[in-house]
């Protein structure tokens, strides 16, 4: 993700880069920093010197990792990295790679170390105490390691250990080693997670007192800044057109729009017939009435049902309706000579994107409008690209949304579409909307929709048998699907009340008819996915 520096927010911020290794922890020490006001990026340990003297970071922070130092194919940082004179912090194979490279050792432990370990901070013989000042002497941390560091570089002391590990936190001297300009340090332990104590502490005193960091990184200052790039990068008169869903990222992203450059931005809403009970209106009176963004609502619902028609895979689902959208979008915004398109693309695409893991399997392809720029050759505008999701809903209070949007659950592009499974029709999806207005409207009256992550209702493709007041039925499935998760990759079933489910099962059944038998949801993600199709 190399791009200008002036299309970016580095500029108007102390930045910290986190180097990646490979730790499944590496955009959790992002996300730390960000949240007590540092502001931090991710970059693949590969960077290399000269991109990094572009960046001009105060300090760098290096991952830990799944490899080992001393095996042949494990990743190595640039050694002229340690001569740029920029504070490191080494973080577990972080650590290991600094002893590594700078004539320590680092061997495979006869005992692995993971979970607790009590840290002892040792007696300092000079001043390699800035990391821990003010903390306990003596705190838990968490060890996730199999190698471990058994001697240090030249100039380089301990000054944490536990039980196991004498170099559980260490510190290099500036100019004590050769090629050692600025401090050093380096913990064995994952600061990072939170069950490491005064872990927070620890990343705070490195950005602030070592590196010195102001900690400016705050959504008020974004949104100034965000405003005054938008107004930059668009002109004087050019157009912004910006496909709305009415969730919390497309909305956001509109807002900060809408507020920089006023009515050159014209949202586009597609009805596409595969909508909750009352979302057009609903969303049309959020965006329009009480946020006063110009947007327009494209009723495209028989084009979308028609295409539809007899399609029953939930991939050929995706694509079809994927089509559609395109074939809507690209209408519009010739309609108005757009020159910008607006798109609400997150720090996590952008950090999946550069991954050096490599591809993994296709599971869904999920629809965005990803597919829309290479065809209509209009100028992307991204204000949300270096943020991550809580971030957003940060901004969005920040910009006065109100918290009921703010904290939707997420509703997929394809809507109901992959929740009608099998054959969709308008009663078929009709039944759905029904049940699933049910369904939420007793969430929200027991108090427990905050609490899910998603919940929704599933019309199954095959019937059941039942009788209703002495006469035999032979009616529909609803599936009830409600779960709790904080970033949709994995996911736990979550455990309804039974008089909950009662109440919702009764009057599904009593009040949406065609449909004579409730079933609850106990899958968690993996092995399930979130929705059916
Ligand atoms: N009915 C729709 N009309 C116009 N654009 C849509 C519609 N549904 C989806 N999109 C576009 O597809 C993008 C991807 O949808 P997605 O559901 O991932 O994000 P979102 O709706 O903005 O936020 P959330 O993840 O909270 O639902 C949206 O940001 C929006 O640009
Ligand atoms: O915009 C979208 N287009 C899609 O095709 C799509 N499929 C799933 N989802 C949403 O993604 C999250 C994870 O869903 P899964 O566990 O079903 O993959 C959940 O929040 C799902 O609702 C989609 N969103
Ligand atoms: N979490 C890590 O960074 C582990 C580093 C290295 N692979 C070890 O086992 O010690
Ligand atoms: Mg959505």
């Amino acid at each position: 993700m190399t791009e200008p520096l002036e299309n970016s927010i580095h500029a108007g911020h102390d930045l910290l880069v986190v180097l990646d290794f490979g730790s499944q922890y590496a955009h959790l020490i992002v996300r730390r920093l960000r949240d007590i006001g540092f502001y931090s990026e991710l970059h693949p340990y590969d960077v290399g010197p000269e991109r990094l003297m572009e960046l001009k970071p105060k300090g760098l922070i290096l991952s830990g990792g799944p490899a080992s130092v001393y095996e042949s194919d494990s990743p190595h940082l640039d050694a002229r990295i340690f001569s740029l004179g920029i504070p490191i912090l080494g973080i577990c194979y972080g650590m290991q790679e600094i002893a590594y490279q700078l004539g320590g050792k680092v061997e495979c432990g006869d005992k692995r170390e993971y979970g607790h370990a009590t840290l002892q901070v040792v007696e300092d013989p000079a001043d390699g105490g800035a990391l821990f000042h003010g903390l306990k002497t003596s705190c838990s941390v968490w060890m996730s390691h199999g190698d471990r560091v058994i001697s240090l570089p030249e100039g380089f002391y301990p000054i944490a250990r536990t039980e196991n590990c004498n170099y559980a936190a260490v510190y290099g001297q500036p100019n004590a080693h050769a090629s050692v300009l600025a401090p050093i340090y380096g913990l064995q332990f994952h600061p990072e997670v939170s069950h490491s104590e005064h872990g927070t502490e620890v990343l705070a005193n490195f950005c602030r007192a070592v590196c010195g960091c102001r900690g400016d990184w705050y959504m008020e200052a974004f949104l100034e800044e965000a405003i005054r790039t938008i107004r930059e990068q668009t002109g004087e008169h050019a157009l912004v057109v910006g496909a709305l869903s009415g969730g919390v990222d497309s909305t956001v992203a509109a807002l900060l729009v809408s507020r920089a450059i006023g009515d050159r931005f014209r949202g586009i809403f597609v009805d596409n017939g595969l909508l909750r009970k009352n979302e057009a209106t609903d969303v049309m009176a959020m965006l329009r009435d009480q946020m006063h963004v110009q947007v327009d609502c494209i009723n495209a619902s028989t084009h979308f049902l028609d295409a539809l028609a007899g399609v029953t895979d939930p991939e050929e689902k995706r694509k079809t309706i994927g089509n559609q959208f395109i074939k809507v979008f690209e209408e519009q915004a010739r309609k108005i000579s757009a020159d910008f398109l607006l798109q609400g693309t997150l720090y996590p695409d952008v950090i999946e994107s550069i991954s050096h893991k490599g591809p993994s399997a296709t599971i869904k392809t999920h629809h965005n409008v990803g597919g829309l720029p290479q065809r209509m050759r209009l100028k992307l505008i991204e204000p949300l690209r270096y943020l991550f999701k809580d971030e957003v809903r940060k901004l969005g209070l920040v910009l006065g949304l109100p918290a009921e949007v703010v904290y939707r659950h997420p509703f997929p592009g394809p809507g109901l579409a992959i929740r009608v499974l099998g054959e969709i029709t308008s009663e078929r999806l009709n039944k759905l909307r029904e049940a699933d207005a049910i369904f939420l409207h007793e969430l929200r009256r027991a108090g427990l929709y905050e609490q899910i992550g998603q919940a929704f209702a599933v019309l199954l493709s095959s019937k059941a048998v039942g009788v209703m007041g002495d006469f035999r039925t032979y009616e529909e499935v609803i599936a009830l699907r409600a779960v709790a998760t904080s970033d949709y990759m994995t996911a736990d079933w979550y455990p309804l009340p039974f008089e909950v489910l009662r109440r919702i099962s009764l009057r599904i059944v009593n009040e949406v008819s065609g449909v004579n038998r409730i079933v609850y949801d106990v899958t968690s993600k993996p092995p399930g996915t979130i929705e059916w199709e």
